[in-house]
């Protein structure tokens, strides 16, 4: 594979410009394409790389592209649009077997005349991006980094995961798993530095990355993509939850050891990283996130208005603690904990994945120190889904779920989650609140599971 790391990066504004046409047409029908409903008004370059060159037989081309749309989701107004990246695979045309990853043919420039494809979709391109990360390649601004540690054979099979994913994966023989970063952003990912940190604390609970690949930019390091072991046999704690459901099994075992696997992570994040102390002034700002969110859900989905009002009150009993004088301590988290995180193996051990957060929310955001309980809130929302989701479920069953978890957290971190319900109960509802918004905008038919937490979280039983 030697070819794949020797070439380095004529940066080409006439590359880009044969390809503009295409990806206008393409990469709005991508899963991880961020930026639906709006349209692209035009591309700029941010890296490109020959990872084997475009004129032969088969060429493979690392892309940083800029998708400029109006309002795009960047806060910085200084480079407006999201930064995307492609691996453009070139041939002189297609194997049916790789039809469904067709792009394009450009019709001008250094691509003219040949055929554009998604690469990562074809065997030879994703062995290669292995055997960079392998061998440490560095390519132009591309550096592939590894965890010596490790051992990485070189003859894994790849085939790219076809699950609806915000990202992109390759699996490797059954043996690692490759997620590249669809949406990169400078700095450094929360989905390759916390899982460094687990791994350097000796936590089992989150597979510890094996290599990683970074594009290093002018304005900062891009973390690009991370290889970690893949947990064969797993099944993720949503699919379990349902299919347990469906044939009548009981959950709540399952749920306790979720629960201390998510307490082992924290208590491991809470060593590796540092904690803050919540008053009364981080508190009030926090508080008043989740307010200007519930606002703003109201005026976009107008069944939520009747209950604002109740909803509101489980932020002022937080805003009211804090005034007291009580005082929260903040930690690294996972950030967007639900039970499609979380992986089972068949030995039964859970591990937790996708520390990226809530990819839409700026990075200097998604790496602050948070109270847990916005994790475990995140968990407790996921056992009322299943139970939605399932007709079948007896009543009580998302109580029962939600307690063992609680249980099994407590046994690990020394804290019950339930001994502050003031603060699950804002976390709990500035989720619902989030699902509501999710819901109304990506799968209506669903939106009744979060309606009805919005009626029990808005009128909670007296104490
Ligand atoms: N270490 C792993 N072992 C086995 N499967 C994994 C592993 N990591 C991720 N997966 C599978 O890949 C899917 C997508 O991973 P995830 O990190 O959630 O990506 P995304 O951010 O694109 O949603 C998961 O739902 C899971 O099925
Ligand atoms: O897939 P992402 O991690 O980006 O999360 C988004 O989609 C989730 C649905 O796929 C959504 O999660 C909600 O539905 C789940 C069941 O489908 C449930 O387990 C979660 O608890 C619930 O929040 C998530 O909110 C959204 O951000």
């Amino acid at each position: 594979m030697s070819e794949a790391v020797t070439h380095s990066a004529p940066t080409s504004t006439d590359l880009l410009a044969s390809l503009d046409p295409l990806l206008r047409e393409w990469l709005p029908r991508q899963r991880w394409f961020a930026g639906k409903g709006r349209p692209i008004t035009g591309f700029s370059l941010v890296a490109a790389t020959e990872l084997l060159p475009s004129t032969a037989q088969l060429g493979l081309i690392h892309l940083l592209v800029r998708a400029r749309q109006p309002h795009a989701l960047a806060q910085d107004t200084a480079q407006p649009g999201d930064c995307y990246q492609l691996l453009i695979g070139v041939r002189a045309t297609l194997p049916p077997r790789l039809a469904p990853a067709l792009i394009g043919r450009p019709r001008s420039g250094p691509l003219a005349g040949r055929t554009v494809y998604e690469a990562l979709q074809d065997p030879r391109p994703a062995g290669l991006l292995l055997e960079a990360l392998r061998s440490r390649a560095r390519v132009g601004e591309l550096r592939f980094e590894r965890d010596m540690r490790q051992d990485i054979r070189g003859d894994l099979v790849p085939r790219l995961v076809t699950a609806e994913q915000s990202n992109s994966s390759i699996v490797y023989g059954d043996t690692f798993i490759l997620k590249l970063l669809r949406r990169v952003v400078p700095g450094i990912n929360p989905d390759l530095e916390l899982p460094l940190a687990l791994a350097r604390e000796g936590c089992p609970r989150v597979p510890a990355p094996t290599a990683w690949m970074l594009a290093d930019l002018a304005d900062d390091t891009h973390v690009l993509g991370v290889l970690q072991p893949f947990v064969k046999g797993a099944a993720d704690g949503w699919e379990l939850a349902l299919r347990g459901l469906a044939k009548g099994e009981d959950f709540r075992g399952a749920a306790r050891e979720l629960g201390r696997a998510t307490a082992e992570v924290h208590t491991a994040l809470a060593r590796a990283l540092p904690t803050v102390t919540l008053g009364r002034g981080p508190l009030q700002s926090l508080v008043d996130g989740m307010t200007q969110r519930l606002d703003e859900a109201a005026r976009a989905v107008p069944a939520l208005r009747p209950y604002a009002p109740g909803l509101h009150t489980a932020f002022e009993a937080l805003a009211d603690l804090a005034a007291e004088g009580q005082t929260w301590t903040a930690q690294r988290i996972h950030g967007d904990l639900h039970l499609g995180q979380c992986l089972r193996a068949p030995s039964g051990a859970w591990s937790l994945i996708d520390f990226e957060g809530e990819p839409a929310k700026p990075l200097a955001e998604r790496r602050l120190p948070q109270p847990t309980a916005r994790d475990v809130a995140g968990m407790l929302r996921s056992f009322d889904y299943a139970a939605h989701a399932q007709p079948a479920a007896p009543d009580g069953w998302a109580d029962a779920c939600r307690a063992a978890y609680c249980t099994g957290y407590a046994e690990v971190s020394g804290r019950d989650p339930r001994t502050d319900p003031v603060l699950l109960r804002a976390y709990e509802t500035d989720k619902a609140v989030y699902e509501v918004v999710y819901e109304a905008r990506h799968r209506p038919d669903w939106l009744p599971v979060p309606m009805a937490a919005v009626r029990r979280l808005a009128h909670p039983a007296s104490p």
